[in-house]
């Protein structure tokens, strides 16, 4: 078969390559469909981002009358319907993937192959029935994939990863989950929200370990109030006893075993790279030591350090932080290499935020206080803490928890990182990106622009208020 112009490998981020700049000429796509079901479109659309989100709006809603009987307002019982979700939910995004499918295989000058391949070198790759293809360039998005332990009884029906948990016939009485990073924190919130007994399991001592220690200490003690945590034990196995019910078997950190009954198990021990299963080490990609592909700032993969001219690599099979948005943008660069090779343009890798949408949410961006002292020394940092309940909003809701840190450089006020746990802190968070990506110092993003009071947002405003930094000559007052 004659080359093709283009490529790629993944229907998630690599989807959204095929521009109107290919349409007189011929694109090859990829893609072995999701493992559980089939599906064209990739993880965030089909097992990750939009159905987890799906799920956290009617869990949060589960817990109002909870908080509204805190503030005077009796609502009655919450209980959910578990098929009805699933089921909207999944009519709503199944019925997407379809259509971008179909909408693929009308075109006429891109070919879509749904099945597995493997690569045969930079620019081309063999198809699990035989086809062999080529191409001028070619862009690997081929994600990544759930981590399975390599213990017995993982292939038991109740035992589940973020791609099949979401479809489970029945919302479990009680789910066992394993891991304590994001995966495992959504869902935790998702079944408690929901009304299952949860017993969330981590290997360390603490939840989100990954982040600023102050937020993850307080995160794992909030989490504490609202499922049963248990630390430093490992998944030895899972059998099913004769009511059909999964028993977990745990390891202590000090060797001691332990029994756990539930409906479900699901496994959110980490996601790895889907270079291995393509090939890419055997054709000479390199890798890093946890398996992405090597790229450069340009997104190009590197044999021996060496660039490729015009094969590239975006999201979760390269990226380092594992994001739908940081794959998005990757893609709209690598969008643009292809379409101007003469021109190549880099990938920004600064101020990424991120998001746990768990009861409490988290979200991030910059670097931890721990991260930000090793940097620029200890006594060069300015960092608040503030507390939601101590603006107006926060008050009103009274809210007991909700806390947004800010960290800055102490001599010119240069905003390093923000972390904060609470209600919307995705949302509240989203200024200090702007003033870091922009290059505000702390005192400028606070007083260049009016807040609207009382809105809960004053809570971003406060933090980077509480920083001491300098207030720059001629600054809003
Ligand atoms: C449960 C969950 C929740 C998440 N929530 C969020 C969130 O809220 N916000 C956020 O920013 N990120 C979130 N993420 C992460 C986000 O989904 C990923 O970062 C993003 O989808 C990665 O996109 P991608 O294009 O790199 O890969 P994918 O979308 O996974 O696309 C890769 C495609 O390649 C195909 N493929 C792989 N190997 C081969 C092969 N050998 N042959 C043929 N096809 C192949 C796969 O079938 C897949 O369709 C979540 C992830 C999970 C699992
Ligand atoms: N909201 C979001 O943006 C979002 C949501 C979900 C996933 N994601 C992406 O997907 C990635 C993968 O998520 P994840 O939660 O699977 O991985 P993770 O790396 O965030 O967390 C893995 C957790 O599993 C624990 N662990 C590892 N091995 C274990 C074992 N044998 N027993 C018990 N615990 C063990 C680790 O201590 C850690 O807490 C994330 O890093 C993130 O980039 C993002």
């Amino acid at each position: 078969m004659a080359p093709y112009d283009l490529a790629i490998i993944g229907s998630g981020s690599g989807n959204s390559l095929i521009t109107p700049f290919w349409d007189d000429k011929r694109v090859v796509l990829a893609d072995q469909g999701i493992p559980s079901t089939g599906a064209f479109g990739g993880t965030c659309l089909n097992v990750g981002c939009i159905p987890t989100k799906m799920y956290v709006r009617p869990a949060a809603l589960a817990r109002v009358p909870e908080e509204a009987s805190r503030l005077g307002v009796k609502l009655s019982e919450a209980r959910a319907d578990w098929p009805g979700i699933r089921d909207r939910i999944f009519g709503r995004i199944d019925a997407i993937s379809e259509a971008g499918r179909d909408y693929r295989e009308l075109l006429e000058h891109v070919d879509l192959l749904s099945e597995r391949v493997r690569l045969t070198g930079p620019r081309s790759f063999r198809t699990a029935s035989g086809v062999e293809v080529s191409a001028q360039q070619m862009v690997i998005a081929a994600g990544s994939r759930p981590v399975i332990p390599e213990v017995p009884g993982v292939e038991l029906p109740q035992v589940h990863t973020s791609d099949t948990v979401m479809r489970m016939e029945e919302l479990p009485e009680k789910i066992l989950i394993i891991g304590g990073g994001y995966i495992a924190c959504e869902f935790a919130g998702i079944f408690s929200g929901l009304g299952s007994e949860v017993i969330q399991v981590n290997r360390s001592i603490g939840l989100m370990n990954q982040l600023d220690a102050e937020i993850a200490a307080a995160y794992s003690a909030q989490a504490q109030t609202n499922w049963t945590v248990h630390y430093q034990r490992t998944l030895a196995g899972v059998v099913e006893d004769a009511e059909g019910k999964a028993v977990a078997q745990l390891v202590t950190s000090d060797g001691r075993t332990e029994e756990v009954r539930a409906d479900a198990v699901l496994l959110a021990i980490g996601r790895v790279p889907n270079s291995d299963t393509l090939g890419a080490a055997e054709v000479g990609l390199d890798l890093h030591p946890d398996g992405r592909i090597a790229v450069d700032e340009k997104l190009r993969v590197q044999m021996d350090g060496v660039p490729v001219e015009g094969v590239y690599a975006v999201g979760d099979v390269s990226s380092p932080p594992m994001l739908k948005h940081v794959a998005n943008h990757e893609a709209r660069v690598v969008a643009h290499n292809l379409e101007h090779p003469q021109q190549l343009r880099r990938a920004r890798h600064e101020a990424i935020p991120a998001a746990v949408f768990s009861h409490p949410e988290i979200a991030h961006v910059g670097l931890t206080e721990d991260q930000a002292a090793e940097q620029i020394g200890a006594e060069n940092l300015t960092v608040k803490t503030q507390r939601y309940g101590d603006t107006a909003y926060g008050w009103a809701m009274e809210d007991d928890y909700g806390i947004m840190k800010v960290i800055a450089d102490a001599r010119d006020g240069q905003i390093l990182g923000a972390h904060a746990m609470g209600y919307q802190s995705s949302n509240l968070i989203q200024p200090i990106v702007h003033a870091m990506s922009f290059g505000q110092d702390a005192y400028t993003a606070a007083r260049g622009q009016y807040w609207i009071h009382p809105a809960l947002m004053e809570v971003t405003e406060n933090a980077l208020l509480g920083l001491d930094v300098p207030i720059p000559p001629e600054a809003p007052l």
